[in-house]
């Protein structure tokens, strides 16, 4: 199996609130997106496509191996990840779309999910359980039901998809469409999605929180 990965890295990071786009804030004097390719190739995933801000092209290039493709993404992470995509290779037969945000993704998470492919699946998630109970709220912030926790996952990546699986899907999503993963665009276009067990250490990294967590997991 042929597998190229996409590092979707071409978000601001609003929410971190850095003085730089997320994917170049240091961790143990690493950029984010830096430990992200490193985490899939560390998988089995040799050839990598990066997803980049238009106006941070040198940066990225002077944060990242030379034989990282870097592709102009877009203005949402669905767009981006559309954006890599088209810049796949056909022979390719997989694709695993992974976070930037997600630069301590163990190896174990990317071969799982490649293993998930090899045996036939069309689309691949890590999952993790719920542990907090869950809500859904209306405008005013009244609870208006609570989904069975037992039944609910919370959803990582790299997410795996079978190449011609995941061009089909982002061929159906209507242009300007921005879906939260890549599993939901495939999903809408009717594809099945199978999960494999994540890993806490495949954490998002969001607020600066997050980042802290992050520097003290590289530190143990
Ligand atoms: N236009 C965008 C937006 C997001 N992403 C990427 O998608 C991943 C997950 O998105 P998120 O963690 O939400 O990153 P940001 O959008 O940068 O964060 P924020 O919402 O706080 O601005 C990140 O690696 C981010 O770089 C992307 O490639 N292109
Ligand atoms: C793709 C993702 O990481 C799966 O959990 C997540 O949906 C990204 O969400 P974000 O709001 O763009 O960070």
């Amino acid at each position: 199996m042929h597998a190229v990965g996409i590092v979707a890295a071409a978000g601001s990071g609003l929410r971190l609130g850095a003085d730089r786009p997320k994917a170049l804030v240091l961790l143990a004097g690493r950029p984010l997106v830096a430990w992200a390719v490193e985490s899939l190739r560390a998988g089995g995933v040799a050839e990598v496509l990066v997803a980049v801000p238009a106006d941070e092209r040198a940066a990225f290039a002077g944060a990242l191996p030379a034989d990282v493709r870097l592709v102009t993404g877009g203005a949402s992470r669905t767009a981006s990840v559309r954006a890599a995509l088209a810049a796949v290779e056909p022979r390719a037969d997989a694709v695993l779309v992974h976070d930037a945000a997600r630069p301590l993704t163990p190896p174990d998470v990317i071969a799982r999910v490649l293993a998930a492919l090899a045996a036939g699946a069309p689309a691949v998630v890590p999952v993790l359980p719920v542990v907090d109970t869950t809500v859904t709220v209306d405008a005013d912030g009244w609870i208006t039901s609570a989904p069975e926790r037992a039944t609910l996952r919370r959803v990582q990546t790299p997410q795996g998809f079978a190449r011609d699986v995941l061009v089909a899907g982002y061929d159906r999503l209507p242009a300007g469409a921005d879906l939260t993963d890549d599993a939901a665009v495939v999903r809408a276009a009717g594809t099945s999605v199978v999960t494999v067990p994540g890993d806490e250490r495949a954490a998002k990294v969001t607020v600066a929180h997050d980042l802290a967590l992050a520097e003290a997991q590289v530190r143990r």
